[in-house]
């Protein structure tokens, strides 16, 4: 019998709701595991988050990042903390792995749901016009942590942040979005032709985003077969409520995704069930998959915490380790879960985090009864 693979998962919960949502995630992972047989999970959890900082000065121990190497991916939970300013967790824990990983690819997947309903009404219609991949450039722009303050709390302060955008990075993401758009096309039946939006600011960022605009120009060179545009970040939000079926796949830079992607978590139903894959696209080093959302503090203990955020990146996960069948099993669980009304509060239910757990669970061993999966 051939031997199924073993792949070895780095987990850091981290804050807040996160120790919740990972927890769910691990559980539907190694249910997923166990049903399937044709792969198995080695979790090591790590307990780098706000307690550990506030008990030794750091979030990562000394070794700790180097030590990531030896995992085939991480799966985070979120960082932030009421008693640690934001700046210092998300950089002191997110931003520090993701720099050290080269992880300059966050791809945002967006789509509604079975189950899910979208505050645009056009879509309680035809939920397909809404299936959105968002490629954040991770590793520069407005979150490059260049800058500094003087004449600090005096009148004459001054604070600079300065966007760092260099051709290599630029190049790279947009290779990196030209593919993802090309690829996108392939799925969907339509040989060839798929379809890249970039968002710019050029009018009014005149250097940093000219840059971009040039090199996305330059990439789109060696794909012919995709088809793109330019569109103003501004105008971006008005497009994505009003005709969201006319995006496909989406690059911005560091700032603007992140804000976009809210915005379209938010369309497609909640914060709560978005999922990001923060990713080493030449896969020299591991890659962290984690939901959009954070700490999320008002709902922390509570029990209600949307896991499928979290178990929706799961499966992103085990996409990107080549569990594509697996990938899709659990996805589709999700959707079969949601859909008959197992539903956290901000999805308009009353369902508590373990009850979808454990419905997810559920219906992943159901459908393997039923050989809905069948094995590779
Ligand atoms: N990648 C990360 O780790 C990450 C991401 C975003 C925010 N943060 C941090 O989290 C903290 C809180 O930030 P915020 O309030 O802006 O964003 P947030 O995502 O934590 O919460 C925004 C809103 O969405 C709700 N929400 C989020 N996730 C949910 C879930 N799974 N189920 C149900 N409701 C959910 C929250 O209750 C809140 O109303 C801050 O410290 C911030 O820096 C970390
Ligand atoms: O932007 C970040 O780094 C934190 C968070 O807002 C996210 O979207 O991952
Ligand atoms: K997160
Ligand atoms: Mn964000």
């Amino acid at each position: 019998m051939a031997s199924t693979p073993t792949y070895k998962i780095a987990s850091i919960p981290g804050d807040g709701i996160g120790p919740e949502v990972i927890n769910a995630a691990t559980t539907v992972l190694q249910k997923l595991a166990s049903t399937l047989g044709t792969f198995s999970l080695q979790f090591h959890h790590l307990p780098w988050n706000s307690e550990y900082y506030k008990a030794h000065g750091r979030y990562i121990p000394e070794g700790g990042l180097e030590g990531l190497r030896n995992y085939d991916a991480i799966l985070f939970g979120s960082v932030g903390d009421p008693d640690v300013p934001d700046h210092i967790s998300l950089t002191g824990l997110r931003l520090t792995i993701i720099r050290h990983l080269h992880h300059y690819a966050n791809l945002r997947p967006t789509r509604l749901l079975r189950g899910c309903t979208s505050p645009l009404a056009a879509l309680s219609a035809d939920p397909s016009l809404l299936d959105w991949v968002i490629v954040r450039e991770n590793s520069e722009g407005e979150y490059s942590g260049q800058g500094g303050r003087t004449h600090v709390g005096t009148p004459w302060e001054v604070a600079t942040e300065v966007a760092i955008f260099t051709r290599h990075g630029v190049e790279r993401i947009m290779r990196f979005a030209f593919e993802t758009a090309r690829e996108r096309g392939r799925k969907k039946g339509t040989p060839g032709r798929g379809r890249l939006c970039v968002v710019t600011k050029s009018n009014a960022q005149i250097h940093g985003l000219v840059l971009w605009d040039e090199v996305a120009a330059a990439v789109s060179k060696d794909f012919l077969d995709v088809e793109w545009e330019k569109m103003l970040v501004d105008a971006m939000t008005v497009r994505m409520t009003l005709h969201p079926e006319t995006l496909n796949t989406i690059v911005a830079t560091n700032l603007h995704a992140d804000i976009l992607s809210d915005l379209a978590a938010a369309l497609a139903g909640s914060i709560g069930i978005a999922p990001t894959s923060n990713l080493d696209p030449t896969r020299e080093n591991p890659s962290m998959f984690e939901p959009i959302h954070g700490s999320a503090f008002e709902i922390v203990g509570k029990g209600v915490a949307n896991p499928i955020g979290a178990i929706w990146t799961a499966a992103e996960m085990l996409r990107w380790l080549g569990e594509e069948d697996a990938a899709d099993a659990l996805v589709e669980s999700v959707e079969n879960v949601v859909e008959v009304g197992c539903r956290t509060a901000d999805l308009g239910g009353n369902a508590g985090t373990e009850d979808v757990t454990s419905e997810i669970c559920r219906d992943v061993e159901r459908r393997r009864s039923h050989e809905d999966v069948s094995p590779k």
